[in-house]
């Protein structure tokens, strides 16, 4: 299983040593994290990056090796954007030429970027942006300029006090004539003494949720004063400034503009199953350890792992967690296709590629960051403690929510591609995660033909009512919507509706992707069995969890919406037994799980117990204070009779 979970037998093998070395380094020491104070906690972030970024040069790791090394130092890094956006973005944006002569900087880390999109004013709306970048012929240079407080950059990674460059995106003028947001690479700081450039404000935006958690990373405020750079720093693969201040537009779609997210959202899509893993495993491994209750004739209490509704709770995460897995494995060669063909000049598969991204994103950052809270319920008190690992772990997380895109505004551009694709029904086959609308009417005429709780293990039963619960959701949607003269006016009064549509449409992809995956030849003796059982666990919990919708559209009957449910109970029975092993087959070491209550000796109590001494309020008996503050109350001398 620890194959199936990694990939393939090389990654398992490549990641374990990254892991290994990670976890041997008293450099990358984290459990003291949370107590340190900002600086103290920025400054030992920069000095974590340039270890890992002295073992990536003395040890001549691979690019791969280095991607799993950071991912292991867990801990949110200016390095991340560079790595993570500044340099694909230059990678997907630039001409050749731009691109040799940025990357090897980059690469080499001569340079530090990071991709400053989002203002003060506009996340969401990038065509609001207002930082403007005027071509100025004489000079052939941009001015670069932040003419209002909204116009400046805001939450930029990297930003605040790392970068000495930064992706900013900006509406481009010439000759007076706006033309859309572009990208252009801004130097900020000297690289001799890392002090602003002249016509350059910028720092960090203070702290963010929870104690350490994100605030390891310098998420920055920037401004511009009138910035001249050469006009050769836009990047110019989409289109083109000449010297002559004319602006041309190649054959690439304008779309490509928004190419960086496109990427980044499908590696969010991985890392979500990455944190639900974390968090799923630590609770997994407490509610084998936790007794409460049940005791009978002095004997043990019952493992908390063996009451159903601590099953019901923890399962269906431990199954998200692998289909996670298996749909962001998919979503990685759906991008890396699309990447081939954008290279080719073929840009008719972008649409799904947005639309894929932009929803899986959504529903699985959604599902983990409601997962890793639950997952601290399902710790009981313990998981409060910030050694459970969990409180950090969901600081840390709850932004991917927001970031990359808040996660109900790329819900709205899902509906919108499934409503398209909708309405071109009667004269275009639909293709790819859509193909199924191609069959609308057979799926808006069969209803379920389960009769038992048996005939909801077939895939096939499976996938058919998910199909037909997003198809028939997409079909009211697109019904509705017809009534409206404006269709503007129809999107934005049936917004809720439409985001409920995209999701049905999302988690379609994802239970027919752990379907595909279950079809694959994946060795190893019980493995495939064991992964089919967590397969309809996923399936049948989103049905038993959204059965309001499959009933709503008329495909099931309330009785076989009750099967489904008397199915998933017997799944969980099966699960259990190897509950321990599903999770251990992640390979986290203790060090990147960083939990007491996860390690994997089971060791949680006298851990527990030890760990609480180490809290500097334990340094001494009597707390600093006391004398202050305690004492004189206990020793008042009250004079009214009723105190
Ligand atoms: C080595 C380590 C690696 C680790 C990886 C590191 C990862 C780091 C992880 C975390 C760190 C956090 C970093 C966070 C960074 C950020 O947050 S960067 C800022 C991100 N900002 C957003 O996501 C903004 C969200 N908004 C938008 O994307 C868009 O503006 C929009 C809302 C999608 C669309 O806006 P609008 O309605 O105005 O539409 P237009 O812009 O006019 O577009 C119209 C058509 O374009 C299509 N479209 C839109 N987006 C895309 C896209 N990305 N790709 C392709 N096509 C796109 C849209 O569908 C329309 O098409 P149509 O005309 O055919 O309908
Ligand atoms: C930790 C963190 C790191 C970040 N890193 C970067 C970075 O490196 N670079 C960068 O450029 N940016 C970065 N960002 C910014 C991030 O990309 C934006 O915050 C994000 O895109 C959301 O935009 P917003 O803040 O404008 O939200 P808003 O759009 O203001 O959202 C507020 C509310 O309005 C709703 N809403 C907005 N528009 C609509 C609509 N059309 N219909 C219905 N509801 C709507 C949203 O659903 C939400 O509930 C980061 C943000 C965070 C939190």
């Amino acid at each position: 299983m620890k194959v199936a979970w990694a990939g393939s037998r090389e990654t398992l093998e490549l990641s374990d040593r990254m892991a290994k070395l990670v976890a041997n380094d008293p450099v990358f020491e984290k459990f003291t994290r949370p107590m340190l104070g900002r600086k103290e906690l920025f400054k030992n972030t920069l000095r974590k990056a340039a270890h890992g970024w002295k073992l990536i040069v003395d040890l001549r790791l691979t690019e791969e090796e280095a991607k799993w090394l950071r991912l292991y130092i867990d801990e949110p890094a200016y390095t991340d954007l560079h790595w993570g956006m500044f340099i694909p973005a230059i990678e997907g944006q630039g001409t050749e030429e731009q691109k040799k002569k940025w990357l090897p900087l980059a690469q080499k880390m001569k340079i530090i970027g990071c991709y400053a999109q989002t203002e003060l004013g506009h996340g969401s709306n990038v065509q609001g942006l207002e930082t403007t970048a005027t071509f100025d012929p004489q000079a052939d240079e941009f001015v670069i300029h932040s003419p209002t407080l909204t116009s400046s950059k805001w939450w930029p990674g990297g930003l605040g006090k790392a970068s000495t460059h930064a992706l900013v995106y900006a509406r481009l003028i010439v000759g007076g004539e706006f033309h859309g947001v572009h990208g252009f690479i801004v130097q900020l700081r000297s690289l001799e003494d890392h002090s602003p450039l002249p016509g350059i404000t910028v720092g960090d935006i203070g702290l963010k949720f929870g104690n350490g958690a994100y605030n390891t990373m310098d998420n920055g405020v920037l401004r511009f004063d009138h910035v001249r750079i050469p006009r050769n720093q836009m990047l110019m693969r989409v289109s083109q400034v000449t010297k002559e201040g004319k602006y041309m537009q190649s054959d690439v779609p304008r779309q490509l503009i928004y190419g960086t997210m496109v990427y980044v959202r499908q590696t969010i899509v991985v890392d979500a199953s990455k944190a639900l893993s974390r968090a799923v495993c630590i609770a997994t491994r407490y509610s084998a350890v936790r007794r409460q209750f049940g005791s009978r004739n002095g004997g043990p209490e019952t493992q908390v792992i063996d009451y159903k509704t601590q099953q019901s709770r923890l399962f269906p995460l431990l199954a998200s967690a692998y289909a996670f897995r298996f749909v962001g494995e998919w979503l990685k060669w759906l991008y890396m296709d699309v990447k081939q063909r954008l290279e080719a000049n073929d840009f008719s598969t972008l649409p799904e590629a947005h639309a894929c991204t932009a929803g899986l994103k959504s529903l699985t950052t959604t599902a983990t960051a409601d997962g890793i809270e639950e997952c601290r319920k399902l710790c009981g008190g313990h998981g409060y403690l910030v050694s459970s690992g969990l409180p950090e772990l969901f600081a840390v997380y709850i932004p991917a929510c927001t970031y990359e895109g808040d996660n109900v505004v790329l819900l709205l551009q899902v509906a919108r591609f499934i409503v398209k694709t909708v309405s071109e029904l009667g004269y275009k086959q639909p293709v790819g995660t859509t193909a199924y609308m191609g069959r609308v009417a057979t799926l808006m005429q069969n209803n379920c033909a389960v009769r038992t709780a048996e005939d909801w293990l077939n895939p096939g039963a499976i996938v058919e009512a998910f199909e037909a619960r997003a198809a028939r959701m997409a079909v009211a949607c697109g019904r509705q919507l017809a009534k409206f003269e404006n269709p503007e006016e129809g999107f934005a009064e049936l917004a809720s509706d439409l985001v409920e549509a995209s999701v049905a449409h999302c988690q379609l992809i994802v239970v027919s992707k752990f379907i595909e995956k279950l079809q694959q030849d994946i060795p190893g003796k019980g493995v495939k069995q064991s992964l089919e059982i967590l397969c309809y666990v996923y399936a049948l919990f989103l049905l038993h969890k959204h059965q309001g919708d499959f009933l709503a559209v008329g495909y099931l009957t309330p009785k076989q919406a009750l099967l489904a449910n008397d199915q998933l109970r017997t799944l969980y029975s099966k699960v259990r037994p190897n509950a321990i092993a599903l999770v251990d087959s992640f390979n986290y070491t203790d060090h990147y799980l960083g939990s007491i209550l996860g390690r994997y000796d089971g060791n949680v109590y006298p851990k527990l117990y030890e760990a609480a001494w180490e809290d500097p309020l334990n340094d001494s008996d009597v707390a600093d204070g006391f004398h202050q503050y305690v004492q004189p109350i206990l020793k008042q001398k009250l004079h009214s009779a009723k105190l």
